[in-house]
């Protein structure tokens, strides 16, 4: 077992200019799990992950491992691995030579570079040019650098983004293996369905501002059902619920009712004398929780 850290915002902020983006983020990240770092574009994710590795100084606030900041951390790659943006590696350099360079660097054993290779699949490639890597290998390549002081701590922003189905699945299952031995993993994404079956926790963003905070399950509200019915009399239709209590809104295709069963919504379409031309129960998945609680609705 490896002995995950706790990540700790408290605070934290950061303004550019007149653009505030990250807002008063105070939140945990524990060991042991998988953490959905989620919002849309521009929500301010990079930049706070970016704080969180000294890369960006925060306006006020702080971001830590377990109350030490990154840059005094003692041993920062056997405590933090961290992969951002699709890294930049030189193409005309082999994965093993990268991988060694940063081992020599950090004081590491030069045999985690073959480690690290195998437990990103990339065993057989470390040889090859990067400049010949397809997206998804670079991906893997920038998780074998995360992984190289073995830390207990992984920070990864989007690393779902260019890995095909069967990278996805084997992206889900070493997610799960590095939690279950232990270690904090942080992963950022702005698509809750990319990352839905990778995480336990979710912590969301929107505005640079903390919208949601807890486990994955918290954002299931398929208890809470909706019922989709129409009419040819759509207004007479609407005022019958809204007169039976319940709250109704107007959809391109018919009427959407709040908190509703489907029979006793018919029963009171059929008690005011009006025929229904659709009636069906609709429950709200986690993708819909999630994109209400970021306010884009729009977006589906
Ligand atoms: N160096 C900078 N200078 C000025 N504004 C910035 C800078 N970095 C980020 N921003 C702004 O801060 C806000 C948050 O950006 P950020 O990249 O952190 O969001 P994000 O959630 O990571 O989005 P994405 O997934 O698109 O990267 C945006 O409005 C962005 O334009």
């Amino acid at each position: 077992m490896t002995a995950g850290v706790t990540i700790e915002f408290s605070g934290l902020t950061k303004t550019f200019g007149a653009v505030k983006a990250v807002s008063d983020l105070s939140f945990t990240v524990e060991p042991g799990r998988v953490t959905g770092f989620l919002g849309p574009n521009g929500a301010g994710k990079t930049t706070t992950l970016r704080m969180l590795l000294g890369l960006v100084r925060p306006t006020s606030g702080s971001a830590t491992f377990g109350g030490t900041a990154y840059r005094d951390l003692p041993t920062p790659l056997a405590t933090v691995g961290s992969a951002l943006e699709a890294a930049s590696f030189h193409p005309g350099r082999s994965a093993a030579n990268h991988l060694l360079t940063y081992t020599q660097a950090a004081g590491l054993d030069r045999e985690r570079v073959q480690l690290v290779l195998h437990r990103v699949g990339l065993g057989a490639y470390g040889d090859r040019r990067v400049g010949g890597y397809s997206l998804g290998m670079r991906q893997r390549l920038g998780l074998a650098y995360a992984l190289l002081g073995d830390p207990r701590v992984l920070v990864l922003d989007e690393p779902i983004n260019g890995l095909d189905p069967e990278g996805i699945k084997w992206i889900r299952l070493l997610l799960r293996e590095l939690a279950d031995e232990g270690r904090t993993v942080l992963i950022s994404s702005h698509l809750l369905s990319e990352v839905q079956q990778s995480v336990d926790e979710v912590v969301i963003v929107s505005h640079g501002k903390l919208i949601h905070r807890g486990s994955l399950a918290s954002l299931d509200q398929s208890e809470q059902k909706q019922v989709i019915v129409d009419a040819t009399d759509r207004a007479g239709l609407a005022a019958a619920l809204g007169a039976a209590g319940y709250t109704v809104s107007p959809l391109r295709g018919g009427v959407l009712v709040d908190n509703a069963e489907a029979a006793d919504v018919g029963r009171i379409a059929f008690a005011a004398g009006i025929p229904v031309t659709a009636l069906s129960q609709k429950r709200v998945g986690l993708e819909e929780s999630f994109l209400h609680l970021v306010g884009e609705e729009g977006a589906l």
